[in-house]
């Protein structure tokens, strides 16, 4: 169908992740996802959903009377329509940001979207599918994020950072999964490795734990 998205939800929550971590954000959760991250905390968008046109998702945004929007999935990049709905989106005044797995080629997403751009690791069993492209397209509204599972992952992650010099780019975040990687480790090694990074946790998994809609 025109003008219409499969979606899996849309909450109003406390931004739990990235630069805008703490922010009251409406997240909109499109269904399905071309990739299978071993650590995955959403795979329920995976299928199912709901079809919904354009008109009933931005009337259950505007419900919400919050400023930021947060489009992810799945992978929202999955499908074309999401293009047009982030454009509307901006057009009216909000403020979005999108988190993508960065295996979908980020060119054509709307220039005033913030591009959280994920680099899947070796830990995620889903590098292969990285469109490195996507780097060159990255200005300093993005962000970049690596999704640590165990200390292999950190050094191939900081090992890229030094090598490209990601920080150059857009500011890097780097983010344990959760309760596999205990986030002291983490921080430990950032700090023992100066690295030019952001460490964050998952705020909203810290205040409500691992579930849907929050
Ligand atoms: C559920 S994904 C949806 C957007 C897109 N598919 C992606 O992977 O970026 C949103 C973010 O949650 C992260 N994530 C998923 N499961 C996680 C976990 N168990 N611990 C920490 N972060 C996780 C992903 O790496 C991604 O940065
Ligand atoms: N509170 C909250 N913050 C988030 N930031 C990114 C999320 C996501 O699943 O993409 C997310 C989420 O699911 N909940
Ligand atoms: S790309 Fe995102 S939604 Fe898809 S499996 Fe990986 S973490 Fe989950
Ligand atoms: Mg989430």
């Amino acid at each position: 169908m025109k003008d219409a998205l499969r979606i899996t939800e849309i909450f109003c929550s406390l931004q739990g992740e990235t630069t805008r971590m703490g922010l009251p954000t409406v997240f909109v959760r499109l269904t399905g996802c071309p990739l299978r991250c071993g650590y995955c905390d959403s795979t329920y968008a995976f299928t199912g959903g709901e079809t919904q046109s354009f008109q009933t998702i931005l009337d259950k945004i505007a419900s919400f009377n919050t400023h930021h929007i947060c489009v992810t999935g799945g992978e929202p990049l999955a499908q074309k329509g999401v293009h047009e709905l982030m454009r509307l989106l901006c057009d009216a005044g909000y403020s979005l940001s999108l988190e993508t797995s960065g295996a979908l080629s980020i060119a054509d997403v709307d220039p005033r979207v913030s591009r959280i751009l994920d680099i899947k690791t070796p830990g995620s069993g889903e590098l292969s599918k990285m469109h490195w492209k996507n780097l060159d397209y990255l200005s300093k509204q993005d962000e970049i994020k690596f999704v640590l599972c165990d200390r292999n992952d950190y050094e191939w992650a900081r090992d890229l950072i030094r090598e490209r010099r990601l920080e150059t780019l857009a500011p890097v975040l780097m983010s344990p999964v959760w309760e596999t990687l205990p986030p002291a480790n983490l921080a430990a090694w950032v700090l023992e490795d100066h690295l030019p990074v952001r460490m964050q946790v998952q705020l909203h998994k810290i205040l409500w734990g691992e579930r849907p809609g929050v």
